[in-house]
């Protein structure tokens, strides 16, 4: 089945769609990608998103023009997509949407609220579409996320000691695969929620995030202001968890700033920037993490790398690309991989992962052109994500890649030695 993901996460900077080949061969999934295209919201549309997001209020014409704005803005990527990625044919859209409001009230979710009227898609694309995917999780007791759980854990699988995978984007997420345990998936905490607020505020706009962790690593931690950070009992709270931008914004950080002696615009955000790595570093200790799988916009930043890699000595850390999951689209893929599920009615949750009662089908349906016609349902859930490299190249599982990127690092190290005598 031909599948195309579609996502804007919590920096709402970009739709990102990914399309890939997907196939239930018994318990393993096949995964062909197509490709992935990343196309920035219009500036006025990004605008309301930031005028509309918490804590600002709004009104209910201002989430009907969100509403069917993102779904229109969601309905022209999907087109590319099945355009440029998929030779004009394809069999499911699966769309996300743009998170506007995570309800958590007392560490427990009430709703979840994802924009983009799917009804634009199916017009544009005359493709069926899987959206609205947190809600019916939340309605069997859930947080509606990290959703990424369950793809994390099918490419996880059979990788030696603990692995896990971590997403650096507006806010962090890990998935934790210990052996005979049942998967665990949850937010660490802020990745850029508070990183990209301070650089728009000390830049008034100018820039939108600290490129290349540039000014973080011209900066000195403020240990003042990483001590009250770090004191937020979101931290300390057991999994499952999660949190968004309700939480984490600009009006945070004044107040966490307004406790301390003012640091310098470039220690706060290298001490917003030690705050991921040692929020992260926690959570992975605190399960046992050997290995990470590391995806997102924040392994752009080499600040933010660094700081994670001096928080966690003895954690190889290697990026999902090595796995064959392209660092920015892994997010749209793993949303394919859950409408791919639906679709088959297979669940696409981790009870351990999301805190639910129980594994549910998730989503909403709307019909393409043609009369809704589902597959078969799938006699039994996969265990494992095999993904297929370039045309011609053989597929591969996690536990490959890993072999062979071991390899290539040993291989490298007898060159280093045998050059350097
Ligand atoms: N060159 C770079 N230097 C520093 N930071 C970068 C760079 N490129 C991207 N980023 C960071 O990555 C962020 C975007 O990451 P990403 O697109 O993964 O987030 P998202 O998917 O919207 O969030 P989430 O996963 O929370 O939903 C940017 O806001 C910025 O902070
Ligand atoms: C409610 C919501 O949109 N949550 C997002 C957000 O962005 C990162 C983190 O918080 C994660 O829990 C989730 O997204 C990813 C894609 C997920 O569900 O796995």
């Amino acid at each position: 089945m031909r599948v195309i993901g579609l996502m804007s996460g919590t920096s709402y900077d970009a739709v990102e769609a990914a399309a890939a080949d997907l196939t239930l061969e018994g318990d393993v999934l096949l995964m062909r990608p197509l490709g992935h295209l990343s196309v920035p919201y219009a500036d006025d549309l990004r605008n309301l998103i930031a005028a509309t997001l918490p804590p600002a209020t709004t009104t209910a014409r201002a989430v009907c023009v969100l509403d069917n704005g993102i779904g229109q803005a969601f309905a022209g990527v999907a087109s590319r997509a099945l355009d440029e990625l998929c030779g004009g044919a394809a069999d499911l859209v699966v769309s996300h949407g743009q998170t506007m409001y995570h309800w958590v009230d007392d560490g427990a979710v009430r709703g979840t609220l994802q924009l983009g009227q799917p009804a634009w898609i199916a017009e544009v694309t005359g493709v069926p579409v899987v959206s609205d995917l947190r809600s019916r999780d939340v309605a069997a007791g859930g947080q509606g996320a990290p959703l990424v759980g369950m793809t994390d854990t099918l490419l996880l699988r059979g990788l030696p000691g603990v692995p896990a995978a971590l997403n650096l984007g507006g806010i962090a997420n890990i998935t934790v695969l210990a052996p005979g345990a049942d998967p665990l998936a949850f937010d660490t905490g802020p990745a850029n929620a508070l990183l990209d607020a301070a650089t728009e505020h000390f830049t008034g706009g100018a820039a939108t995030y600290d490129e290349d962790g540039r000014r973080a690593a011209a900066g000195q931690t403020s240990p003042d202001l990483l001590k009250v950070l770090l004191d937020d009992p979101y931290y300390r709270r057991p999994a499952p968890k999660t949190t968004g931008k309700e939480h984490f914004h600009l009006p945070y950080l004044r107040r966490a700033l307004s406790a301390v002696p003012t640091p310098a615009a470039d220690d706060v955000l290298a001490t917003l920037t030690r705050l991921t790595a040692v929020t992260v570093a926690d959570a992975c200790r605190a399960h046992g993490v050997t290995s990470l799988v590391v995806s997102g916009g924040g392994t752009r930043n080499p600040t933010l790398m660094r700081m994670i890699t001096e928080e966690l000595p003895g954690v190889a850390l290697r990026p999902s690309d090595d796995l064959g999951l392209p660092s920015g689209a892994k997010e749209a893929l793993a949303f394919a991989v859950l409408g791919f599920l639906t679709v088959h009615g297979l669940p696409g949750t981790l009870p351990s992962g999301t805190g639910a009662r129980r594994a549910t089908l998730l989503g909403s349906i709307t019909p393409g052109l043609a009369p809704l016609r589902l597959p078969e349902p799938a006699a039994r859930p996969p265990r494992l994500l095999r993904i297929a490299g370039p045309a011609g190249r053989p597929t591969t599982t996690a536990v490959d890649a890993a072999d062979r990127s071991a390899r290539n690092r040993a291989r490298t190290r007898d060159c280093a030695r045998t050059s350097h005598g």
